[in-house]
C-alpha cells in the first residue's frame, strides 16, 4: 500500500492543498441546496504524481460524515483505482460509497480533475424519468453545451456507474450526465469547476421544469447553443482567451467542434 509519508515533499504539498480545497468545496454543497443528510460527495485528481513518477491519486471525503466534519484531514486519498492508501487517516475511516465512479472517470477522462455527485430534487427528477433535460436556456448552452444527457440506470458497488459517466460524457459537450434514477454526477478541470457545473444543472434543471409546466418549450437552434458555448467557455469573465487559447475545456478540442 502506498504511504503518504512516503512521497516526495512536493507531492505531500500537493495532497495537502488538494485536501484543503476539497474539503472546503463540500461546504457548496448544503450550502446551494444541492443535498440533504450526507448525499454528495466531491473530488479531485491530485496534480503532479505522474511528474514524480508515482501512480495517479485522487482525493474524496469518506463516507457518510456530516458536512459539518468534513475537514482537510479526514479527506481520503486514493488510488486511481479507488483504493485508499495509508493517507494518516483512521483506517477505519472508507472512502465515499462513489469512490469507484469517481475513480473509474479520472481513469478514462484524463482532462477531468473533478468530479461531484449530489441527488439535487430538480436534477434528480428528470433523471428519475430517464429525460434529457432539453436546451432550452441559454445558460444551458452556456455551461452545458446543449442538453444534459441521461446516463443508464447502474447499481453502486462496481465500475457500472462510472462506466455510465464516461460512456455518455463522452458523446457530449456537458459537464453533467443525469444518471437514471439516481441523480447528476458532474465533472470539470478541477473540483471548483464540477462544483460549479453541479448548482448549474439543479438551477436549469428546476427552471425547464418549471417552463414546462406554463407550457410547450422550445430547444434553442444548434448554431446559436454552438455560439453561445464557444463565447461562455473562452471570453465570459475575466479570463477572457486570445482566439489562439480558445477550445473546450470538457473536451480539450476547438470550441465549437
Ligand atoms: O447515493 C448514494 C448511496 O446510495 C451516495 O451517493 C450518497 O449517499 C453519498 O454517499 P457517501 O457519503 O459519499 O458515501
Amino acid at each position: 500500500m502506498l504511504t503518504l509519508t512516503d512521497l516526495p515533499e512536493a507531492l505531500r504539498q500537493h495532497v495537502a492543498a488538494t485536501r484543503e480545497r476539497v474539503a472546503a468545496l463540500h461546504a457548496e454543497l448544503p450550502r446551494n441546496e444541492l443535498v440533504v443528510w450526507t448525499a454528495g460527495n466531491v473530488s479531485e485528481r491530485v496534480p503532479g504524481t505522474e511528474e514524480a513518477g508515482l501512480p495517479g491519486l485522487f482525493v474524496i471525503k469518506p463516507s457518510g460524515v456530516s458536512y459539518d466534519d468534513l475537514a482537510a484531514e479526514v479527506m481520503v486519498v486514493c488510488t486511481l483505482d479507488g483504493e485508499k492508501i495509508d493517507d494518516g487517516t483512521p483506517a477505519r475511516l472508507q472512502p465515499s460509497s462513489d469512490t469507484a465512479a469517481h475513480a473509474y472517470v479520472y481513469r478514462h477522462m484524463e482532462h477531468v480533475g473533478g468530479v461531484v455527485h449530489t441527488h439535487s430534487t430538480y436534477a434528480t427528477a428528470w433523471a428519475a424519468r430517464h429525460e434529457a433535460i432539453p436546451c432550452v436556456l441559454t445558460m444551458m448552452a452556456d455551461e452545458f453545451g446543449g442538453d444534459i444527457p441521461v446516463g443508464p440506470f447502474a447499481l453502486i458497488g462496481d465500475d457500472s456507474i462510472g462506466r455510465g459517466i464516461v460512456d455518455t460524457l463522452r458523446e457530449s459537450r456537458s459537464p453533467a450526465v443525469l444518471m437514471a434514477q439516481h441523480g447528476p454526477f458532474t465533472i470539470g478541470k478541477d473540483a471548483r469547476a464540477a462544483v460549479k457545473a453541479a448548482v448549474m444543472c439543479e438551477e436549469v434543471a428546476r427552471t425547464v421544469h418549471v417552463a414546462r409546466q406554463l407550457g410547450e418549450v422550445q430547444r434553442i437552434e444548434q448554431a446559436h447553443i454552438d455560439s453561445l458555448y464557444a463565447r461562455y467557455q473562452n471570453v465570459y469573465g475575466q479570463g477572457g482567451k486570445q482566439p489562439e487559447q480558445q477550445q473546450d475545456p470538457h473536451h480539450g478540442e476547438e470550441a465549437g467542434s
